[in-house]
């Protein structure tokens, strides 16, 4: 449901950061304009944080919250609209979100997983006719998991076998995760960029599954557990020897430091971005 309370009609715009006074002196020291933000799926598990997160931040303010059956279009179309849209929904509505947003060059933060590459492709044709508009999309926003997946690309090539398996709460919409996907074809990458070729599998009688899913040649297994959050091992083999590198997430709080940090820099990135990795500028 919109937020009236905050809404860009009802927030009373910029009023909260427009001094009385006409002193130089004052007016010099007058912080910038905290970024206007909605949020999508505000009353989600993810959605319910994220509000909070920003409510906390003197920069940035919530000025709507949506749900199922809002009306972002005209949210958008308002004269007072979010200067950033953050989107914590479910995979199917995603993509129609982002793309409106687009559609207003309105810049647009996603955490909502499910993306495969013809949606991204669709935002980046949307993005050419949007100059200066900016979409990140990031599977994972915790700095656990973001580590996770670089080190495992670093560590992938140097390896003869590489599996992922993830783990999360039975509540989620979607298998693999976006995090695994994500994991999954950047270890494919380095591996490719260093000419090393699949990992060994002897494997001809198989019950259907057991050997999970294979997502650009690597298997990555998904496992859904009462008590979980979100977890994540990659397990590296080589005769004699494995390497495992584990993120685990405790507590959705894990994820608002870049969230937070997207919603900053999504304005000065336009085009499309994948992967929080080009914000903590780990990738180029
Ligand atoms: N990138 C990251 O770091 C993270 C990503 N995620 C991803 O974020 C997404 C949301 O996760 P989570 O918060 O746990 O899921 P929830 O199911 O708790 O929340 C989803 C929310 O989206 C709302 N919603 C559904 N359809 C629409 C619609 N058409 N328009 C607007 N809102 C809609 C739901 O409303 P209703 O209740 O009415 O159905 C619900 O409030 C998932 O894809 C998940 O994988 C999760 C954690 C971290
Ligand atoms: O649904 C979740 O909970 C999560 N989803 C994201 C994913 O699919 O990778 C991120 C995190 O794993 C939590």
């Amino acid at each position: 449901m919109t937020d009236t309370s905050a809404s860009p009609v009802t927030s009373g715009a910029t009023s909260d950061t427009t001094s009385d006074t006409t002193s130089d002196e004052t007016s010099a020291a007058a912080p910038p304009a905290p970024l206007r933000v909605a949020v999508l799926g505000a009353g989600g598990r993810m959605g319910r944080q994220t509000v909070a997160a920003l409510d906390a931040a003197d920069d940035l303010r919530v000025v709507a919250r949506l749900g199922r059956g809002d009306d972002l279009a005209a949210l958008l179309a308002a004269v007072d609209r979010p200067d950033v849209v953050v989107d914590f929904t479910v995979p199917d509505v995603t993509l129609a979100h982002v793309l409106t947003c687009v559609a207003a060059r309105v810049h647009v933060v996603v955490g909502t997983t499910g993306w495969d590459d013809a949606a991204l492709d669709r935002v980046r044709a949307a993005l050419a006719d949007a100059p200066g508009t900016g979409v990140v999309v990031a599977p994972n926003f915790a700095l656990s998991a973001v580590l996770t997946m670089h080190v495992a690309a670093l560590a992938a090539p140097w390896f003869e076998s590489v599996e992922v398996v993830e783990l999360h709460h039975p509540d989620k919409l979607d298998a693999p995760s976006g995090t695994a996907r994500h994991t999954a074809a950047a270890i494919a990458a380095a591996r490719a960029a260093a000419g090393v070729g699949p990992s060994p599998d002897a494997t001809v009688h198989a019950t259907d599954g057991a050997r999970g899913a294979d997502v650009d040649g690597v298997r990555v297994h998904a496992v859904r557990l009462r008590g979980l959050v979100a977890h994540e091992e990659v397990l590296l083999g080589n005769p004699g020897e494995q390497l495992t590198i584990r993120t685990d997430t405790f507590d959705r709080s894990s994820f608002m430091p870049g969230v937070l940090l997207a919603v900053r820099q999504v304005g000065s990135r336009p085009g499309l971005t994948v992967g929080l990795e080009h914000l903590l500028g780990l990738v180029p």
